[in-house]
């Protein structure tokens, strides 16, 4: 084992009855390092960390941890301690006991478990709150009580579901901030399930975006934030925005053809693998610039320009939100100053921020080719990139 290899699965399948919800999981975590499982609602998460866990049986696969194959142990016996969304502490017990509760199962001397109890509500700032029970502790002090009892008994790796959904925002953000720190002061392992976005960001030092049981990219958050590997993943990390373009590309450039919508340009390849065809745009309301449709200044080179009308505005705060009507597609632009509804628009999205994916249908060669909603290309004029 390396220190790259310490916590290992491989091909790693897991359902409940006949249903198959994790799919030949491949997946290695270096010692101390902090992984986020991120993902939409039942693809699978929370499975695949009590699969580690020990609480499911993969139906294939191994997971092992510095080279000792875990698979068919019992939770307890697998130097790993799991923390819920829940708390899941005893209600009728104390702080103390509670944090102390996993080694009294483990049969430590009583004065080893004051001592050990004593270190974590120092470590967690639940000093003096020893006698208190959970009922008299607010939100955030009851999780550092079940992070406390995940602790005290010394696990290799920290597994975490959700622990932080129950809190209110401010709460979280701290909280959040507490366990990154404690989890790099201890070195510990840990892989934190989790569907917030955000919070898999600041937290992680990678994060494995999982899309129906399977991995659909891992990286570190810029990463995937900045180089989503799918489409799927762009609008998961925050690309909603979504046209269609057709183009083709040429050496070291994809040359986006003119469209009902939007202006034909040539935007840098940068090793994406994209076919002739249609391809999938994607970028987020605040990478993309909005300026009047009759802006005389030139668009920049490599930059994709889209023509529409303002539907709405809006003020979340920071910045206007403009629900921008582009061809069948509608499109949101966070600008600092609010256009008009109905005002004609373009929308200008540098390439570094234009995420481009094939769509299926990339490969056929067409000679004229229908756009979505039945234009023909060419509708608006070229500009040269
Ligand atoms: N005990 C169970 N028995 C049967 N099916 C289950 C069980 N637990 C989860 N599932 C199903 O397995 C799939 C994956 O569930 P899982 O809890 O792993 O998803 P998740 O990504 O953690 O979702 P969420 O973010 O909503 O918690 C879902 O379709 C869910 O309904």
């Amino acid at each position: 084992m390396t220190k790259e290899n310490f916590l290992q699965l491989s091909g790693v399948s897991a359902g409940y009855g006949a249903s198959r919800v994790l799919d030949g999981i491949d997946l290695t975590i270096a010692k101390g390092e902090f992984v986020a499982l991120l993902g939409s609602s039942g693809c699978g998460k929370t499975t695949l960390l009590r699969a580690i866990a020990g609480f499911v049986a993969p139906s294939a696969g191994s997971i092992k941890v510095a080279d000792r194959d875990v698979t068919g142990l019992p939770p307890d016996k697998r130097g790993m301690a799991l923390v819920f969304q829940s708390y899941a502490l005893w209600p009728h017990m104390t702080v103390a006991q509670n944090i102390g509760y996993g080694l009294k199962l483990q049969r430590h001397p009583r004065a080893e478990i004051t001592r050990r109890v004593g270190e974590m509500e120092k470590l967690l700032g639940l000093s003096g709150l020893g006698d208190r029970k959970p009922v008299q502790l607010s939100g955030g002090q009851r999780q550092r009580v079940a992070l406390g009892r995940a602790l005290a008994i010394d696990p290799e790796i920290l597994l975490l579901d959700e622990p932080l959904s129950n809190l209110d925002v401010r709460i979280r953000l701290t909280v959040r901030h507490e366990i990154r720190v404690l989890q790099k002061r201890l070195g510990i392992t840990a892989v934190h399930v989790t569907h917030d976005r955000e919070e898999a960001m600041v937290m992680a030092d990678r994060i494995v975006i999982l899309d129906s049981g399977r991995i659909a990219q891992q990286g570190t958050p810029e990463a995937v934030y900045n180089r989503p590997a799918s489409a799927f993943v762009a609008a998961f990390m925050g690309a909603e925005n979504r046209v269609e373009l057709w183009g083709q590309p040429s050496p070291g450039r994809f040359e986006i053809e003119a469209g009902p919508a939007n202006a034909a340009c040539a935007v840098p390849l940068d090793g994406r693998a994209l076919s002739r065809g249609f391809v999938e745009a994607r970028f987020r309301a605040e990478a993309a610039q909005l300026v009047p449709a009759n802006a005389a200044d030139s668009v920049a080179a490599g930059s994709l320009e889209l023509s529409g009308h303002v539907e709405s505005v809006s003020y979340p705060g920071g910045l206007w939100r403009h629900a921008v009507r582009v061809g069948d597609d509608m499109i949101l632009v966070d600008a600092h100053k609010a256009f008009g509804q109905g005002e004609a628009v373009k929308i200008r999205i540098p390439s570094d921020v234009l995420f481009l994916f094939s769509t299926p249908e990339a490969q056929p060669l067409a000679s004229t080719r229908s756009w979505p909603g039945g234009a023909k290309s060419r509708s608006l004029e070229t500009s040269e990139a």
